[in-house]
């Protein structure tokens, strides 16, 4: 199979679907790969490595985009959807409940679009989000802690406070890999950390991890309230596989924190759950503030710390993307359940639940499409 491997333009994106270990796999199997010039550089890999580990070198993006499968790390932005041709399998993060935009386009031009945040293991783990949701999750405590500085328009609080003042108050809401790597920093960095989920067996397991460095609360509206009111940093790290991110926190809550407090709301590439986070914003320029709340929401974090992110990603897609390139998608996803699942488009239809859902299109069995 031809493989094409773009340049993302997402801004302060560096991270590449793809390293020259992950190309010598794929050649190695028979494949070829088509790397755009420069795809690599932000992540610290020189198109010499590549091409001595057997792609070839393109400086065109279309020609990149015109190869049977692409992978890419960030869903295509507008500019990119001109490169769609009918039959391309698309191998990348999509969001779709969050991208009405981009589902239009894969329908209209009758993408398969297999997206890494659905592909999904019988115990349901997510293993093509889990390595960036492990990034994400880190970097919320460390972003947080950064941004309640004063001159960051924080409040002016160290986390782990001194001896005689007050540790600050970490609520992480979702409990999952990036709220339980957001707990690992904060507790390491000596705060009050509060984690809230929904699932009772969760909230079970992250006691046991963590012991009494962390309190465990129902998720429900009145507990989120509670808790978020008096804290100094609160991370939204909910999912629900493939769906638009529930609005767990209102306004009414967020107007309740005090003064300088920080929110990160990681679940902001599936729409967020906040209701004051009514933007995508970038690592250019970060944060916003709102009832005097600094905000942080951008989709695309573990693009600040490429180097780990790229290696992290790629270790888990390319074992995938060999799947599809020896047997053909039609075939692996038939054989593999959780590649299966990973089908969100396909021939103009929308074929995973919550994205037809998310935006009232008509949901089609991927089955249908794959005789
Ligand atoms: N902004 C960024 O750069 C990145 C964002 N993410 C996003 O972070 C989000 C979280 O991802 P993961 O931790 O991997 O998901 P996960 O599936 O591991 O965890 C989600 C948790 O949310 C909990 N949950 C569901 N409904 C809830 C509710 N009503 N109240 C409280 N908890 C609830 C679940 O029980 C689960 O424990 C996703 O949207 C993911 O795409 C991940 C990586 C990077
Ligand atoms: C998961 C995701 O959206 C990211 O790594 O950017």
């Amino acid at each position: 199979m031809y493989i094409g491997i773009p340049k993302e333009i997402k801004n302060n994106e560096n991270r590449v679907a793809i390293t020259p270990a992950g190309v010598l796999s794929l050649k190695t199997g028979g494949h070829e790969v088509i790397v755009e010039a420069g795809a690599g550089a932000g992540s610290g890999f020189t198109d010499e490595q590549y091409r001595e580990a057997g792609a070839t070198i393109v400086a065109s993006a279309k020609e990149v985009w015109s190869q049977e499968m692409v992978m890419k790390v960030k869903e295509p932005l507008p500019e990119e959807y001109d490169y769609f041709y009918e039959g391309l399998i698309l191998f990348t993060y999509l969001h779709l409940a969050a991208e009405p935009g981009l589902t239009k386009a894969l329908i209209d031009k009758k993408v398969i679009g297999i997206a890494y945040e659905t592909v999904q293991l019988p115990n349901g783990g997510l293993p093509l989000l889990t390595p960036m949701s492990e990034v994400a999750g880190r970097m919320a405590s460390q972003i947080g802690a950064q941004f309640l500085e004063k001159s960051k328009g924080g409040k002016g609080v160290l986390l782990s406070g001194i001896p005689g003042v007050k540790r600050s108050k970490v609520t992480i809401i979702g409990g999952g890999v990036v709220g339980m790597n957001a707990a690992k920093i904060a507790i390491g960095l000596g705060a009050n950390v509060t984690i809230i989920d929904l699932n009772p067996e969760r909230l079970r397991e992250l006691e046991d991890i963590f012991g009494t460095s962390i309190n465990t609360i129902m998720s429900n509206p009145m507990n989120i309230a509670d808790s978020i009111a008096d804290s100094d940093l609160v991370i939204g790290a909910v999912l629900i596989p493939g769906a638009r991110a529930p609005r767990l926190v209102t306004e009414e809550m967020v107007e309740a924190m005090t003064e300088g407090s920080v929110i990160v709301d990681v679940a902001i590439d599936q729409g967020g759950i906040f209701e004051t986070v009514d933007r995508i914003t970038t690592h250019d320029n970060p944060t916003y503030t709102k009832h005097g709340v600094l905000h942080y929401s951008v989709a695309n974090m573990p693009g600040a710390v490429p180097r780990t992110s790229t290696i992290g990603l790629t270790n888990v897609t390319v074992p995938y993307a060999l799947q599809i390139a020896n047997k053909g998608y039609k075939q692996a996803c038939l054989e593999n359940g959780s590649l299966l699942k990973g089908i969100n488009t396909i021939e103009g239809f929308v074929t995973y639940k919550a994205v037809a859902e998310a935006h009232g299109l008509e949901y089609d069995d991927v089955l249908g499409h794959l005789q």
